[in-house]
């Protein structure tokens, strides 16, 4: 059922696993979905934040109260799809302007069947998540509308994210190139569990040659490539359950080639060096959120998209299996861990998104710094 509601009325709820409940009108597509409720604070970029493979299974509310103003482009997606499971604005535009608009919000999400609900109070619906935490969460429009009581039962049976296995639901399937803009200085094996594209293109414009590799990837298939690094994406799900990730980046830290992870890239590097992975209360969602690297005191405004984060102590070096690692990067909000670093081997990763689709710019130097690594290797 993917009815455009553009210029219509339709009536739909969302309902809250605790059994609060939004009355507004269908926005998208027309029927049912279900996913974890976050919010993002992003009030630019939802392209971006729609189409990142990392929202697999999430119904995201905005915290910004007009979406949609600049309609959609063919030029901001960071996948061929939207992931998100459904999508919950206050007020959409009703006239977007963008010389680059192509469609409306509206029209994109109903063809391409996202369900979601305008219309309701995202300021309300924040502050009980940021109070209660993330939780389930299903939209019910059209004729999926039934009494509360059948809705409510509908989603506490629907899935949880924690213990969610999802990257390989969402990565390639087939090996795939990004080749290097301009002259071509390192070949890197990407494990893909759920890339953004800018992230490939970040590094394609460093003259690095992507080999973008599925989710099941094995060690000798990352080695097949003979890459000069190896890097690991985002991607959705509990990292608790990457376990077949996790033991192909101890091959690659056993071999000491140079590493770079980015946020569920994070997480398995946390995993891999024998930290635990936590879920947060509602994560961390947006394109302004303050982070320092400790390893210079700069603080960088960074783009974030994370519900899990790595149990690693802040205030010491702590011994591995592939030597010593420090937290290299925590977030000024809430002293969570933003990133790690190992120093006796040239691997790194950060929660958040360097690649900046959407986001600020600030912490481009992260692939620098990985191209900083394989250089030394080669030297
Ligand atoms: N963007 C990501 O890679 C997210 C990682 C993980 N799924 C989390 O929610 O924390």
């Amino acid at each position: 059922m993917t009815t455009s509601t553009r210029g219509t009325r339709v009536p739909a709820v969302l309902v809250l696993e605790d059994g609060r409940i939004f009355r507004g009108r269908a926005y998208g597509a027309v029927g049912e979905t279900f996913g974890e409720a976050v919010f993002s604070t992003g009030m630019t970029g939802y392209q971006e934040t729609l189409t990142d493979p990392s929202y697999h299974r999430q119904v995201v509310v905005m915290t910004a109260p007009h979406v949609g103003n600049t309609g959609v482009n063919d030029e901001d997606p960071e996948s061929g799809k939207i992931w998100v499971a459904g999508y919950v604005v206050r007020d959409p535009a009703r006239v977007p302007s963008n010389w680059r608009s192509r469609r409306t919000l509206d029209d994109e999400l109903a063809a391409q069947g996202v369900v979601g609900i305008s219309g309701i109070d995202t300021r309300a619906l924040t502050r009980h998540l940021r109070e209660r935490g993330a939780m389930r969460v299903g939209i019910f429009s059209g004729e999926a509308i039934a009494d509360d009581a059948a809705l409510l039962a509908k989603v506490q049976g629907a899935p949880q994210m924690k213990g969610a296995n999802l990257a390989a639901e969402v990565a390639t399937e087939e090996p795939y190139v990004v080749p290097a803009i301009g002259e071509k200085r390192f070949t890197v094996a990407a494990v893909d569990l759920g890339i953004k594209g800018m992230t490939p293109h970040r590094m394609a414009e460093r003259g690095i040659e992507v080999h973008v590799l599925p989710a099941t990837a094995t060690a000798e298939d990352v080695y097949a490539v003979g890459p000069d690094g190896v890097f690991f994406s985002n991607g959705p799900g509990d990292p608790a359950t990457a376990d077949g990730p996790v033991s192909v980046m101890q091959a690659v830290l056993a071999r000491k080639t140079p590493l770079f992870g980015i946020c569920f890239g994070n997480q398995i590097l946390g995993r891999a060096l024998g930290f635990g992975t936590y879920k947060l209360k509602y994560g961390h969602r947006g394109i302004n959120q303050p982070v320092q690297d400790r390893t210079t005191g700069k603080v960088e405004v960074t783009a974030h998209n994370h519900g899990f984060a790595v149990d690693a102590p802040l205030d010491k070096v702590s011994d591995t299996p592939y030597g010593r690692a420090e937290v290299s990067h925590v977030c000024l909000n809430d002293n969570v861990v933003e990133g790690l670093q190992l120093l006796d081997q040239p691997a790194f990763s950060v929660q958040y998104h360097p690649e900046a689709a959407a986001g600020p710019h600030d912490a481009a130097y992260l692939f620098d710094r990985f191209v900083s690594l394989m250089e030394a290797e080669r030297a």
